[in-house]
């Protein structure tokens, strides 16, 4: 390699010749001009200095724009076992903002409300409970900075805030416990320290970390120093967000009022959102007619940290869609067109890249460092539970870590699939059957769900995904035979007629070609098309045209095989 000439090196960086002898004297390297040549490596060592320079500067520069954005007030969930108060802590919370202002305010449900301090104002999401929560992270959205895991103090640590505690944990919210009902005299702050240590968290008053407030949400007593903690952990949080920005944020309810019409809830994250923007939620837009805040009041704009109820979309906007400002009604269209005919796409095709079991898993986190496993137990015992968790943990290997999300007595529920969904995450099943609907929606959303009957077979399954010992095994499964009926030499290449005899042909199949029932040929689909439209697949009695890879001695008579590959679930 030629050596490089002072200049050419300081034209190369984008620098001065003077800025780089400066760094060169600093480097105390020795040069007569800057003409003079650089050995290789101390070039080399010069590009390396400069990059560090350059991405330290770029770093302070970040955060510099960082601080100069401003701070938001927190977002909370407030979740928790059945019957433990979390109606009843919002009911105080809203209760206790009214009291504040005049008397006979009238309140308006847009789907959270603002509680203000003497430390800041805090948000509460209106709706308790984990499931709505994780439906919304896991289409992509995050909601809550902060989760209130309650807990009622004279029943303690129940399913229900296991699973709570599980669903923040997944949708990486901060968690701060709030013991309820303490006003009650079998009320035992100790048995919710106790509970919460079995569950492997450690409460501050046990020198852990854990916020556990003793409340009553029925007297109110402690909530003001929940209120203070809260907003003590989002300080540490330190949330920021820019009024200036485009205006994002997540639907959080949406209905349909006889007299208004279409009715959604926004809760408003970034940027500062306006009377007469457009905003696209998931396959809807609207303008916005009206805003009105919690208060009731009508609003012309609104910034971070704040939920609305607006007026202007054509139809409901499901509760957990992100939204977003687009420009104008044009780009408005359009985007919420290709996301329904995405998702019509999506529809008719055959899952792809969707994680079939914990080897699929595996393989999608190749080339990480450390592959991690989230993973859902289920068991009929507390007994078999602690049994299989205390041999899982020993399963582990510096490669793969096994992190349970949630190891809970009953079957698989509809929300575990949720948990395991956002997470990436696969449920395993001991003793217990999944419900039906749990199966299909596990299957829907390409979650692994596994049961099992003896527990050294769930073990042993985990055992050989993490030690990588199983290979998949693929077996052909037929999905469809076509015949060919015409043939058709267009510019595009020779098209075959057919029609489709049994089950079905998908554009992505395996297809072999048979004449007399012998394979003449073996490929993929160029494409496959209904009338004049492309499609993903055509089923039984209905004709299609079919264009392969590579062949086009079609002859009428030939029939079309087309197969996929499916992964041999091993026992
Ligand atoms: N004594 C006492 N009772 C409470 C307290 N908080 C809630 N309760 C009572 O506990 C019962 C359940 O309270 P809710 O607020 O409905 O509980 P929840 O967690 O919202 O229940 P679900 O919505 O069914 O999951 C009600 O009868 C409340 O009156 C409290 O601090 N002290």
């Amino acid at each position: 390699m030629a050596k490089v000439r002072i200049y050419q090196l300081a034209k190369e960086l984008g620098m001065s010749n003077e800025e780089l002898l400066e760094i060169l004297d600093s480097m105390g390297v020795e040069y007569k001009s800057h003409a003079s040549t650089l050995e290789d490596e101390t070039a080399a060592a010069v590009k390396e200095l400069i990059g560090e320079q350059r991405l330290a500067e770029e770093a302070r520069k970040a955060e510099e724009a960082r601080k100069a954005i401003p701070h938001r007030a927190p977002v909370v969930v407030i979740m928790g076992h059945v019957d433990h108060g979390k109606t009843s802590l919002l009911d105080y919370l809203r209760k206790s903002r009214i009291a504040e202002k005049e008397a006979g305010g009238i309140t308006q449900h847009v789907g959270a409300f603002e509680v203000k301090t003497k430390g800041g104002t805090v948000v509460f999401i209106d709706t308790p409970g984990h499931e709505a929560f994780t439906s919304i992270r896991e289409r992509g959205a995050k909601v809550a900075d902060i989760a209130v895991i309650v807990v009622a103090a004279d029943d303690g640590v129940m399913p229900q805030t296991r699973e709570a505690i599980a669903h923040a944990k997944a949708a990486g919210a901060k968690l701060i416990f709030a013991a309820n009902k303490m006003d009650l005299p079998q009320a035992s702050l100790e048995k919710v320290y106790q509970g919460l240590m079995k569950e492997g968290i450690v409460p501050v008053a046990y020198g852990g970390e854990a916020e556990v407030l003793p409340i009553s949400a029925k007297t109110g007593q402690g909530v003001q120093d929940l209120l203070e903690t809260i907003l003590i952990t989002a300080e540490l949080e330190d949330l920021r967000a820019d009024p200036n920005a485009e205006a994002t944020g997540v639907v959080l309810e949406s209905r349909i009022d006889k007299q208004a019409g279409v009715l959604a809830s926004l809760l408003v994250q970034q940027g500062t959102l306006k009377v007469g923007d457009y905003v696209v939620a998931g396959e809807h837009w609207g303008k916005i007619r009206a805003m009105t805040d919690s208060e009731g009041v009508r609003r012309n704009q609104t910034g971070p940290s704040t939920a609305v109820q607006v007026l202007g979309f054509s139809e409901p906007p499901s509760a957990g869609t992100a939204f977003e400002w687009v420009p104008d009604q044009v780009a408005a269209k359009e985007i919420t067109e290709e996301r329904r005919l995405e998702r019509e796409a999506r529809e008719v095709a055959p899952e792809v890249g969707r994680p079939r079991n914990i080897a699929d898993l595996l393989r999608q986190m190749q080339g990480s460092e450390q592959k991690e496993i989230n993973l859902i137990l289920r068991a009929d015992t507390q007994g078999s539970l602690e049994a299989i968790q205390q041999i899982l943990s020993r399963e582990q290997s510096e490669e793969v870590k096994i992190n349970l999300l949630l190891a809970a007595v009953g079957a698989p529920s509809e929300s575990d699939v949720l948990l395991a969904s956002t997470a990436n995450g696969a449920i395993l099943s001991f003793g217990v059957t999944p419900a039906g609907s749990v199966k299909k929606m596990a299957e829907q959303k390409g979650v692994p769900l596994q049961s099992f009957r003896i527990i050294y077979e769930l073990i042993d399954e985990v055992r050989k995904m993490v030690r990588g010992q199983r290979e998949p095994v693929y077996k052909e499964e037929i999905l469809g035979q076509a015949e060919v009926r015409a043939v058709f030499k267009l510019s595009s290449g020779v098209v075959a007629g057919c029609m489709v005899t049994s089950g079905k042909i998908t554009r992505n199949a395996d297809i072999r070609v048979l004449r007399k029932k012998q394979e003449i040929w073996k490929g993929k689909i160029h494409s496959l098309k209904r009338l004049k439209d492309d499609v993903r697949e055509v089923a039984q009695g209905f004709e299609c045209g079919i264009l392969l890879e590579g062949f086009s001695d079609f002859q009428e008579g030939d029939v079309l095989e087309a197969s996929q590959r499916v992964e041999v679930v091993q026992e």
